[in-house]
């Protein structure tokens, strides 16, 4: 699926909020004056002490052995060229961000205002003592060769040039699966390789190691295909010198080739010079921002062409996020003393087997895609595949340890693999699961406060990402002039305005008012109602004109859920509704409700709130352990709280004799197996400690979220209305575009399993 960046939207997302990208968070604790004195002076003598007498403390008293410099002197940014040091720092949080993201390593980005390479050299060596790798970052050729090389033999911390390397290693993974797919052997491929810089080189060195011959390449830079007899030509270069002096340009050259190489700039081939190729012509054009050439105008141009371009907008993305992150991560891991051929070798390998492994559903809707299978589409893994860190850092861990660079043994590689995935965490998984699930099947989501610029910008992401199918409802003048200002693009999102619709609220009027007459209300004000949103959108929802209804932004949470109460209202025999959030921290994910709704349940309504909530958990595929929380542990203190989340415990259990559940329990007990197995062995909960919190009341739920998201920093997300007859989702006051998002995709998942229990309903009454 394409998605198109606009500049103002990639602005806005560097600027908003805390400038940047990222930020550094302490992992100790500094609340006490104890703590103050452990972290700083004088505490913190003893561990400089125990370093001073042996340098490898360093690794067990600091941040070092999980720490990579991320360094670039920016005379080789992207593709934009030599752009300077504090302009390349965007590329290089954003290298920190993917580290940290698909890795879990800690990245200081450090811009360097020097282009001499021996001064540079001098600069990053003295920097040594406070990293565990060097990541080398878009430095222009050939000063690049010397300055790592250079610094890979002076260091004694793994040092690689991602552009060189990583680049490298992710091309010939996907060239090999090309070769694989065409019936070609490497040792017979005619190559042309335009641009002779950094990237170039080392992907042409690496094709070489794996059986490519260079009399059968013809390499150009920006004056032409170079030739032996050229002047000045540096040794990089030198090496792939042809005496072919028929041939001037990439033009001429390209011809009766089987393999275009790109790591130049934008723009440079057309259709014509594709025709040109040998049958089943591989063409990796990986200039980036923009490739050599288009890919649209690529693809067309000839039906057995195998493209990949630097994107992630397009399929086939060559691009060196594959390697680096779990490269270095498998280094790390074994404090590796550099990155060698072996380590390099073994995790090209690690990437070609895994493209040819079945894809995961959720990987392939992630794409939008419905199925990805390793074809002239797909050579290499997509770099949102959770699979790349066990398939790739292993592998590069062994090759380190068996050439003997390693300074680390692993002797237990399944807790090495466990321990890599909870590294990458599960908490954005679960996100992404859910997000997955909604492409599959998007379904019509009703936005009542289409008039907010924040609803606008999550409906052309739901739209363009195709999580959802969203329906504006608001004044219409006034959306078109938000997405005009704001330059929006949601010309094939149905926009509707409650006062053009006359026959809409005229039959939405009588339903009402046949639903609600013995109830007070009134044919004139039924009609009246239909003109406001949250009645009109509800209506939508009730006659199955859209699947699910989101609203809440901006009017507090018991003014929205009244109308589709009144329209929709509860399941069948459900007596309460309730909100639930999930919540994402740093120790997992966790259940929370009710937050939302019910002032003071009784025991009996608590059973009711636990089965809507663990029904809902259990959709989440997480099995729930459920605490019903007080501030007593099993009738430890007498009090309304105790004795009424003891009893909803006792009759929850006889409701669901399935179900793990605990309580009354105060939540650090609950959430604490240890506390339990030593004070309280009897509990449901001793053997694993609760995921998912119910509270007694609306007060302690509704404080217990809003704590942990401000002074925890976790993430919540919801809340989630459970129990409603059909999905509607309330949100926060003054939620972001990306709550908005993911509600939306919790909201298209709601509707998809609501039509399925419909369908199920309708068979098993035939
Ligand atoms: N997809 C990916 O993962 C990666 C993509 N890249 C991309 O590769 C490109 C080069 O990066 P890098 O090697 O680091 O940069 P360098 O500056 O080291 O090299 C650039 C090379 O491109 C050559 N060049 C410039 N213009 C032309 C032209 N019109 N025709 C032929 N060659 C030309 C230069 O020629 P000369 O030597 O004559 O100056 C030079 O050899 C960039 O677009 C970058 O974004 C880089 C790394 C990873
Ligand atoms: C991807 C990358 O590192 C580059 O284009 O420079
Ligand atoms: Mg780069």
């Amino acid at each position: 699926m394409t998605i198109k960046i606009r500049k103002e939207d990639a602005l806005a997302y560097h600027e908003e909020g805390q400038p940047g990208k990222i930020e550094v968070v302490p992992t100790k604790s500094v609340s006490s004056q104890l703590d103050l004195a452990l972290a700083y002076s004088p505490g913190v003598a003893e561990p400089c002490k125990e370093i001073e007498a042996d340098e490898e403390n360093a690794y067990r008293y600091t941040a070092k052995g999980n720490l990579v410099g991320v360094i670039s002197n920016g005379t080789a940014v992207l593709g934009l060229g030599d752009i300077g040091a504090q302009a390349s720092k965007p590329v290089m949080e954003g290298k920190g961000v993917l580290f940290k993201k698909f890795a879990g390593i800690d990245v200081f980005d450090i811009e360097i205002n020097e282009k001499d390479p021996e001064k540079f050299i001098e600069i990053v060596k003295s920097l040594e003592p406070t990293f565990g790798g060097i990541n080398l970052e878009d430095i222009k050729a050939p000063e690049s060769f010397l300055i790592e090389e250079r610094l890979k033999s002076e260091m004694r911390i793994p040092v690689m040039h991602d552009d060189q390397h990583g680049t490298a290693i992710i091309s010939a993974a996907a060239l090999l699966n090309a070769l694989e797919l065409t019936g070609k052997k490497i040792e017979d491929l005619k190559i042309v390789v335009n641009g002779a810089g950094a990237a170039a080189i080392a992907c042409t060195n690496i094709y070489i190691s794996l059986g490519a011959q260079k009399k059968n390449i013809i390499m150009c830079d920006s004056k032409g295909v170079i030739h032996k007899n050229r002047e000045n030509l540096d040794a990089s270069k030198a090496q792939y010198a042809t005496d072919r002096h028929d041939l001037e340009t990439v033009y001429d050259a390209i011809a009766g080739t089987d393999f275009f190489l790109g790591l130049s700039v934008a723009d440079i081939l057309s259709t014509e010079d594709l025709l040109k190729m040998n049958p089943d012509p591989i063409v990796f054009a990986l200039a980036n921002p923009k490739p050599e050439i288009d890919y649209a105008v690529a693809m067309e141009s000839r039906p057995d062409i195998i493209m990949a371009t630097g994107r992630s907008d397009h399929p086939n993305q060559v691009n060196n996020v594959l390697g680096f992150p779990y490269i270095f991560r498998g280094a790390l891991d074994v404090r590796a003393t550099a990155i060698n051929e072996e380590m390099k070798l073994a995790a090209v390998h690690a990437l070609a087997r895994l493209a040819k492994e079945p894809v995961p559903d959720f990987v392939s809707s992630a794409y939008g895609e419905d199925k990805i299978q390793f074809g002239r589409d797909y050579l290499i893994p997509k770099p949102l595949d959770p699979r790349l860190i066990t398939a790739i850092s292993p592998a590069v861990a062994k090759a380190a340890i068996e050439s003997g660079v390693a300074r680390k043994e692993i002797k237990d590689w399944d807790a090495y693999n466990s321990d890599l995935n909870l590294r990458i965490g599960i908490d954005d998984k679960m996100m992404s699961k859910i997000i997955s699930r909604a492409k599959k099947d998007p379904k019509r989501i009703v936005f009542a406060e289409a008039h907010d610029l924040k609803i606008l910008k999550a409906a052309q992401i739901l739209h363009e990402e195709g999580i959802a199918k969203p329906i504006l409802l608001g004044n219409r003048k006034i959306i078109q002039g938000l997405i005009e200002e704001n330059q929006l693009d949601l010309d094939e999102v149905t926009i509707m305005d409650c006062f053009e619709e006359e026959e809409k609220t005229k039959k939405f009027a009588a339903h009402f008012y046949e639903k609600r007459k013995r109830k007070g209300v009134t044919q004139y004000e039924a009609q009246k109602l239909m003109r406001e949103r949250n009645y009109f959108g509800s209506m939508l929802v009730e006659h199955n004109e859209a699947d699910a209804l989101i609203s809440g932004l901006t009017k507090d949470y018991p003014k929205t859920i009244l109308p589709a109460l009144q329209v929709i209202g509860m399941e069948p025999r459900v007596q309460r509704v309730a909100g639930m959030y999930i919540i994402n921290s740093k120790r997992g994910t966790y259940f929370f409700a009710d937050t939302t709704v019910n002032v003071n349940p009784t025991a009996e309504e608590l059973v009711g709130i636990i089965g809507l909530t663990s029904r809902v958990v259990r959709l989440f595929d997480v099995e729930p352990r459920v605490a019903v929380l007080s501030y007593s542990n099993f009738g430890s203190s007498k009090g309304e709280i105790p004795e009424k989340t003891r009893k909803a415990v006792e009759l929850a259990k006889q409701k669901y004799p399935d179900l793990i559940i605990d309580g009354d329990i105060q939540a650090n007990v609950a959430l604490d197996e240890d506390i339990q197995r030593k004070n309280y062995p009897f509990s449901a909960l001793a053997d694993k400690g609760a995921n998912t919190l119910i509270f007694p009341d609306l007060a302690s739920g509704n404080i217990a979220y809003k704590l942990v998201m401000e002074i925890g920093g976790a993430e919540a997300i919801g809340p989630l209305l459970l129990g409603m007859r059909k999905p509607v989702h309330i949100l926060q006051l003054g939620s972001d575009v990306r709550d908005i998002i993911n509600m939306a995709a919790i909201a298209v998942v709601d509707a998809q399993l609501y039509s399925q229990r419909i369908q199920d309903d309708r068979i098993s009454k035939r």
